[in-house]
């Protein structure tokens, strides 16, 4: 069944928090990059016909022979990403084939996300018309000031910490792009792009699992994640 859903994979950032010579989406996570584990999920995912991923213009051929190296099926886009993440994916979505109606937006550093979280994803989009997974946050958060004295403290009932895929219609998005960018709007996700315009976003229950890995730590939390996920697959 044609659907005319695409994937956006952004990973054209520097990883400067995970502090490595090489950015943190080409570590090998045990046999291959952290990269290639996130597209190979898209390719698994079978409802997803097209996968753009957006990458530094310098990484552009390295990426781009992944897809004999790691055979991969599906028609696997690599274009180049911009100064931030918004940017990155405002790219990605401009080079979408025209037949792609409907979008995963994805971090290239969140390998971990599983088949029934993106299926449940792309279901609340359909009935909302956006959707995004995220997870009850677990601490007690507080807003803080530059003096660092606590301002207040947030009702932890209504905090849920928000991960990818984020699901929209494209033109939708790109809309919320185009708005977000002439308006000079920068904004830490693609939800918060559809939330100033308005629309409303519908929050799927997510999995911890699904990290972004940022920093170094995360590194070890991912490999134990990793063999998690292989054990309960095999
Ligand atoms: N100019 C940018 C910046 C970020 N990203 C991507 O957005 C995702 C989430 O961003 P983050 O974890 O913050 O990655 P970096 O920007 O690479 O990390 P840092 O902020 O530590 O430099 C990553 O897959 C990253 O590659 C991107 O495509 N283009
Ligand atoms: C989009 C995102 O993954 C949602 O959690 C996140 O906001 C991106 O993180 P960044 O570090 O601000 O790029």
């Amino acid at each position: 069944m044609k659907i005319g859903l695409g994937a956006v994979i952004v990973a054209a950032g520097k990883g400067t928090r995970m502090n490595t010579p090489e950015s943190k989406q080409y570590l090998l996570l045990e046999d291959k990059p952290i990269l290639v584990h996130t597209i190979q999920a898209f390719e698994r995912f079978a409802l997803i016909e097209h996968i753009t991923v957006v990458v530094g213009s310098e990484h552009i051929e390295r990426v781009q022979n992944w897809t004999s190296r790691y055979e991969f099926k599906k028609q696997v886009k690599v274009v180049a990403g911009g100064k931030d993440r918004q940017e990155s994916v405002y790219e990605g979505l401009k080079q979408l084939p025209e037949n792609i109606e409907w979008v995963l937006i994805h971090d290239g550093v969140r390998p971990f996300i599983l088949q029934e979280q993106m299926q449940a994803c792309w279901e609340a989009a359909q009935i909302t018309g956006s959707a995004v997974l995220a997870v009850p946050v677990k601490d007690t958060i507080k807003t803080v000031g530059s003096d660092m004295r606590i301002k207040n403290t947030p009702d932890r009932q209504s905090l849920w910490a928000v991960q990818t895929p984020q699901a929209f219609r494209v033109s939708e998005i790109a809309d919320a792009h185009r708005r977000a960018a002439s308006e000079g709007y920068v904004g830490t996700d693609d939800a918060s792009l559809m939330e100033r315009m308005g629309r409303p976003v519908q929050v799927v229950m997510g999995d911890y699992r699904n990290i972004k890995i940022t920093t170094p730590e995360d590194l070890r939390i991912a490999s134990v994640i990793l063999e998690e996920i292989r054990t309960a697959q095999s």
